[in-house]
Protein backbone atom coordinates (compact mmCIF):
# COMPACT_ATOMS: atom_id res chain seq x y z
CA UNK A 1 0.00 0.00 0.00
CA UNK A 2 2.76 2.73 -1.48
CA UNK A 3 1.31 6.40 -1.44
CA UNK A 4 1.99 7.66 -5.13
CA UNK A 5 2.79 11.80 -6.04
CA UNK A 6 3.50 13.36 -8.79
CA UNK A 7 7.11 14.35 -8.94
CA UNK A 8 9.96 14.25 -11.14
CA UNK A 9 10.96 10.42 -11.92
CA UNK A 10 13.26 9.04 -9.79
CA UNK A 11 17.11 9.31 -11.68
CA UNK A 12 18.83 7.08 -9.18
CA UNK A 13 18.84 3.16 -9.65
CA UNK A 14 17.56 0.97 -7.18
CA UNK A 15 18.67 -2.81 -6.35
CA UNK A 16 15.93 -5.58 -7.49
CA UNK A 17 13.13 -5.31 -5.03
CA UNK A 18 12.61 -7.98 -2.40
CA UNK A 19 10.06 -10.76 -2.97
CA UNK A 20 7.15 -10.94 -0.72
CA UNK A 21 8.74 -14.02 1.34
CA UNK A 22 11.97 -11.92 1.23
CA UNK A 23 10.40 -8.68 3.03
CA UNK A 24 7.71 -11.45 4.96
CA UNK A 25 11.40 -12.88 6.66
CA UNK A 26 13.62 -9.47 6.95
CA UNK A 27 10.12 -8.14 9.28
CA UNK A 28 10.05 -11.23 11.35
CA UNK A 29 13.74 -10.59 12.16
CA UNK A 30 13.54 -7.19 12.75
CA UNK A 31 10.67 -7.88 14.74
CA UNK A 32 12.80 -10.37 16.90
CA UNK A 33 15.35 -7.72 17.31
CA UNK A 34 13.20 -5.61 18.53
CA UNK A 35 10.91 -7.53 21.04
CA UNK A 36 14.98 -8.33 22.28
CA UNK A 37 16.16 -4.91 22.59
CA UNK A 38 12.82 -4.05 24.02
CA UNK A 39 13.24 -7.13 27.19
CA UNK A 40 16.83 -5.45 27.35
CA UNK A 41 15.51 -2.06 27.76
CA UNK A 42 12.79 -3.48 30.04
CA UNK A 43 15.32 -4.83 32.16
CA UNK A 44 18.22 -1.78 32.17
CA UNK A 45 15.75 0.41 33.42
CA UNK A 46 14.60 -2.00 36.00
CA UNK A 47 17.69 -4.03 37.27
CA UNK A 48 18.94 -2.81 40.65
CA UNK A 49 22.30 -4.64 39.71
CA UNK A 50 25.77 -3.85 40.99
CA UNK A 51 27.71 -0.71 39.25
CA UNK A 52 30.21 -4.22 38.22
CA UNK A 53 27.46 -5.96 36.98
CA UNK A 54 26.01 -3.03 35.15
CA UNK A 55 29.67 -2.54 33.89
CA UNK A 56 30.61 -6.15 32.45
CA UNK A 57 26.66 -5.61 31.06
CA UNK A 58 27.56 -2.88 29.35
CA UNK A 59 31.10 -4.14 28.05
CA UNK A 60 28.66 -6.82 25.99
CA UNK A 61 26.22 -4.62 24.93
CA UNK A 62 28.74 -2.61 23.24
CA UNK A 63 30.13 -5.94 21.11
CA UNK A 64 27.01 -6.78 20.14
CA UNK A 65 25.97 -3.33 18.36
CA UNK A 66 29.66 -3.76 17.04
CA UNK A 67 27.67 -6.64 14.82
CA UNK A 68 24.97 -4.53 13.60
CA UNK A 69 27.65 -2.64 11.16
CA UNK A 70 27.81 -3.25 7.04
CA UNK A 71 24.81 -1.82 5.00
CA UNK A 72 23.09 0.93 6.83
CA UNK A 73 20.64 3.32 5.98
CA UNK A 74 20.36 6.99 5.39
CA UNK A 75 18.81 9.66 7.46
CA UNK A 76 16.00 9.88 5.04
CA UNK A 77 15.42 6.18 3.59
CA UNK A 78 12.10 4.57 4.00
CA UNK A 79 13.23 0.80 4.58
CA UNK A 80 11.84 -1.31 1.97
CA UNK A 81 9.66 -3.68 4.37
CA UNK A 82 7.76 -0.30 5.34
CA UNK A 83 4.30 0.95 3.63
CA UNK A 84 4.99 4.68 3.73
CA UNK A 85 2.53 6.48 4.94
CA UNK A 86 -0.16 4.18 6.03
CA UNK A 87 0.90 1.18 6.74
CA UNK A 88 3.95 -0.80 8.34
CA UNK A 89 6.23 1.62 9.37
CA UNK A 90 8.59 -0.70 11.39
CA UNK A 91 11.21 1.40 13.03
CA UNK A 92 8.23 4.15 14.52
CA UNK A 93 8.91 5.27 17.98
CA UNK A 94 5.29 4.58 18.25
CA UNK A 95 4.04 1.48 16.23
CA UNK A 96 7.21 0.06 15.02
CA UNK A 97 8.39 -3.63 15.96
CA UNK A 98 11.57 -3.09 15.33
CA UNK A 99 11.57 -0.23 17.35
CA UNK A 100 12.88 -0.69 21.27
CA UNK A 101 10.83 2.78 21.76
CA UNK A 102 7.95 1.39 20.82
CA UNK A 103 5.46 -0.14 23.03
CA UNK A 104 4.53 -0.49 20.34
CA UNK A 105 0.97 0.19 19.48
CA UNK A 106 -1.21 -2.20 17.41
CA UNK A 107 -3.64 -0.23 14.98
CA UNK A 108 -6.70 -2.22 13.20
CA UNK A 109 -9.54 0.30 11.66
CA UNK A 110 -13.06 1.08 13.37
CA UNK A 111 -16.37 2.24 11.69
CA UNK A 112 -15.28 5.76 11.77
CA UNK A 113 -11.35 6.12 12.34
CA UNK A 114 -8.53 4.09 14.27
CA UNK A 115 -8.70 2.42 17.52
CA UNK A 116 -5.02 1.35 19.51
CA UNK A 117 -3.57 -1.16 21.54
CA UNK A 118 -0.66 -1.13 23.75
CA UNK A 119 0.96 -1.43 27.45
CA UNK A 120 3.39 1.23 28.82
CA UNK A 121 6.28 0.14 30.78
CA UNK A 122 8.33 1.30 32.95
CA UNK A 123 10.62 2.76 30.28
CA UNK A 124 7.66 4.97 29.84
CA UNK A 125 7.30 6.17 32.90
CA UNK A 126 6.16 10.11 34.02
CA UNK A 127 5.40 10.13 37.59
CA UNK A 128 6.54 7.04 39.43
CA UNK A 129 3.80 4.40 38.09
CA UNK A 130 2.34 6.32 35.45
CA UNK A 131 3.15 6.91 31.91
CA UNK A 132 5.17 10.20 30.61
CA UNK A 133 2.79 13.07 29.06
CA UNK A 134 4.86 12.99 26.30
CA UNK A 135 4.18 9.41 25.72
CA UNK A 136 1.06 9.76 25.79
CA UNK A 137 1.17 12.88 23.51
CA UNK A 138 3.33 10.37 21.41
CA UNK A 139 0.54 7.42 21.06
CA UNK A 140 -2.19 10.39 19.85
CA UNK A 141 -0.06 12.35 17.42
CA UNK A 142 0.74 8.90 15.69
CA UNK A 143 -2.65 7.62 15.61
CA UNK A 144 -4.07 10.87 14.79
CA UNK A 145 -1.82 11.05 11.69
CA UNK A 146 -2.17 7.14 10.99
CA UNK A 147 -6.39 8.05 10.89
CA UNK A 148 -5.76 10.75 8.88
CA UNK A 149 -3.89 8.71 5.96
CA UNK A 150 -6.26 5.78 6.75
CA UNK A 151 -9.34 8.43 5.17
CA UNK A 152 -7.03 9.45 2.51
CA UNK A 153 -5.20 12.65 3.49
CA UNK A 154 -1.96 11.67 5.17
CA UNK A 155 -0.84 14.57 6.90
CA UNK A 156 1.76 16.13 8.77
CA UNK A 157 0.71 17.67 12.30
CA UNK A 158 0.69 21.18 12.87
CA UNK A 159 -1.09 21.44 16.02
CA UNK A 160 -1.38 19.24 19.05
CA UNK A 161 -3.46 20.20 21.67
CA UNK A 162 -4.03 17.90 24.81
CA UNK A 163 -5.73 17.22 27.97
CA UNK A 164 -4.53 15.48 30.67
CA UNK A 165 -7.55 14.79 32.55
CA UNK A 166 -5.94 11.36 34.61
CA UNK A 167 -2.61 9.98 35.02
CA UNK A 168 -2.03 6.98 32.93
CA UNK A 169 -1.38 3.64 34.55
CA UNK A 170 1.85 1.61 33.39
CA UNK A 171 1.67 -2.29 33.01
CA UNK A 172 -2.33 -1.98 32.23
CA UNK A 173 -3.56 -2.82 28.87
CA UNK A 174 -4.53 1.25 26.99
CA UNK A 175 -7.25 1.42 24.28
CA UNK A 176 -6.24 4.81 22.32
CA UNK A 177 -8.95 6.38 19.82
CA UNK A 178 -8.38 8.29 16.86
CA UNK A 179 -10.69 10.00 14.45
CA UNK A 180 -11.01 12.66 11.70
CA UNK A 181 -13.97 14.97 12.37
CA UNK A 182 -13.87 17.12 9.59
CA UNK A 183 -11.68 18.74 6.29
CA UNK A 184 -10.62 22.27 5.15
CA UNK A 185 -8.85 21.87 1.65
CA UNK A 186 -5.19 20.00 2.78
CA UNK A 187 -5.96 20.10 6.43
CA UNK A 188 -7.56 17.50 8.81
CA UNK A 189 -9.09 17.93 12.24
CA UNK A 190 -8.57 14.72 14.40
CA UNK A 191 -9.69 14.03 17.42
CA UNK A 192 -7.80 11.21 19.73
CA UNK A 193 -8.51 9.57 23.20
CA UNK A 194 -6.59 7.45 25.87
CA UNK A 195 -8.61 4.88 28.17
CA UNK A 196 -7.78 2.01 30.21
CA UNK A 197 -8.81 -1.73 27.79
CA UNK A 198 -11.29 -2.30 31.16
CA UNK A 199 -13.07 0.90 31.58
CA UNK A 200 -13.14 2.42 28.15
CA UNK A 201 -15.73 5.16 29.70
CA UNK A 202 -13.04 6.98 31.53
CA UNK A 203 -10.83 9.45 29.33
CA UNK A 204 -7.57 9.90 30.89
CA UNK A 205 -6.35 12.10 28.18
CA UNK A 206 -8.20 13.51 25.46
CA UNK A 207 -6.49 15.48 22.06
CA UNK A 208 -7.63 17.66 18.98
CA UNK A 209 -5.01 18.07 16.29
CA UNK A 210 -4.87 19.40 13.10
CA UNK A 211 -2.89 17.91 10.43
CA UNK A 212 -1.61 19.26 7.03
CA UNK A 213 -1.30 16.77 3.53
CA UNK A 214 1.87 18.65 2.04
CA UNK A 215 1.67 20.54 -1.25
CA UNK A 216 2.23 17.75 -3.59
CA UNK A 217 5.22 20.25 -5.20
CA UNK A 218 7.00 19.92 -1.86
CA UNK A 219 6.26 16.22 -0.95
CA UNK A 220 9.45 14.69 -3.44
CA UNK A 221 11.28 17.57 -1.41
CA UNK A 222 10.28 16.70 1.94
CA UNK A 223 10.38 12.85 1.82
CA UNK A 224 13.48 12.27 -0.57
CA UNK A 225 13.09 8.75 0.23
CA UNK A 226 10.20 7.94 -1.68
CA UNK A 227 10.68 6.98 -5.64
CA UNK A 228 8.22 8.55 -7.99
CA UNK A 229 5.84 6.18 -7.97
CA UNK A 230 5.62 6.33 -4.65
CA UNK A 231 7.74 3.01 -3.40
CA UNK A 232 10.29 3.41 -1.06
CA UNK A 233 13.70 4.05 -2.12
CA UNK A 234 15.58 1.90 0.17
CA UNK A 235 16.32 -1.65 -0.14
C1 LIG B 1 3.04 11.36 0.78
C2 LIG B 1 2.56 12.36 1.78
C3 LIG B 1 3.02 11.96 3.11
C4 LIG B 1 2.53 12.77 4.27
C5 LIG B 1 3.26 12.52 5.53
C6 LIG B 1 2.67 11.45 6.39
C7 LIG B 1 3.66 11.09 7.48
C8 LIG B 1 2.94 10.50 8.63
C9 LIG B 1 3.87 10.37 9.80
C10 LIG B 1 3.08 10.52 11.05
C11 LIG B 1 3.97 10.86 12.17
C12 LIG B 1 3.18 11.43 13.33
C13 LIG B 1 2.91 12.83 13.12
C14 LIG B 1 4.19 13.63 13.20
O1 LIG B 1 5.04 13.44 13.99
S1 LIG B 1 4.37 14.88 12.05
C15 LIG B 1 5.87 15.74 12.57
C16 LIG B 1 5.57 17.05 13.25
N1 LIG B 1 5.07 17.99 12.29
C17 LIG B 1 5.86 18.64 11.43
O2 LIG B 1 7.07 18.49 11.41
C18 LIG B 1 5.17 19.58 10.49
C19 LIG B 1 5.98 20.85 10.22
N2 LIG B 1 5.26 21.69 9.28
C20 LIG B 1 5.48 21.62 7.93
O3 LIG B 1 6.38 20.92 7.49
C21 LIG B 1 4.55 22.38 7.04
O4 LIG B 1 3.80 23.28 7.82
C22 LIG B 1 3.60 21.45 6.25
C23 LIG B 1 4.39 20.54 5.31
C24 LIG B 1 2.74 20.62 7.21
C25 LIG B 1 2.64 22.31 5.42
O5 LIG B 1 3.40 23.00 4.50
P1 LIG B 1 2.84 23.28 3.01
O6 LIG B 1 3.83 24.18 2.37
O7 LIG B 1 2.49 22.01 2.30
O8 LIG B 1 1.46 23.97 3.32
P2 LIG B 1 1.11 25.50 3.34
O9 LIG B 1 2.21 26.29 3.95
O10 LIG B 1 0.64 25.86 1.96
O11 LIG B 1 -0.12 25.49 4.36
C26 LIG B 1 -1.36 24.85 4.08
C27 LIG B 1 -2.33 25.28 5.15
O12 LIG B 1 -1.88 24.82 6.44
C28 LIG B 1 -1.58 25.93 7.29
N3 LIG B 1 -0.36 25.63 8.00
C29 LIG B 1 0.72 25.03 7.47
N4 LIG B 1 1.65 24.85 8.43
C30 LIG B 1 1.14 25.37 9.56
C31 LIG B 1 1.61 25.46 10.87
N5 LIG B 1 2.82 24.98 11.20
N6 LIG B 1 0.83 26.05 11.79
C32 LIG B 1 -0.39 26.51 11.48
N7 LIG B 1 -0.91 26.44 10.23
C33 LIG B 1 -0.14 25.88 9.30
C34 LIG B 1 -1.40 27.11 6.38
O13 LIG B 1 -1.72 28.34 7.04
C35 LIG B 1 -2.43 26.81 5.30
O14 LIG B 1 -3.73 27.06 5.83
P3 LIG B 1 -4.69 28.09 5.11
O15 LIG B 1 -3.93 29.39 5.16
O16 LIG B 1 -4.87 27.55 3.72
O17 LIG B 1 -5.94 28.06 5.95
Amino acid sequence: MHTSFTGPPAADTHPTPATAEELERHKAAITRLGNELRALVEAAVRTAATPDTLHRVAEGVRHVTGQLTGRRRARADIPEVDEFPAGTRIYSPVTGAGSPLAPPLRVTPTDDGLIGHCTLGIAHEGPPGYGHGGMSAMLLDELMGRACAAAGAPGLTISLQMRYHRPVPLETPLRILARVTGTDHRKSFVTGSITTEADPATDLVTAEGVFVAPDPRRVRALFPGLTADGDPAGG
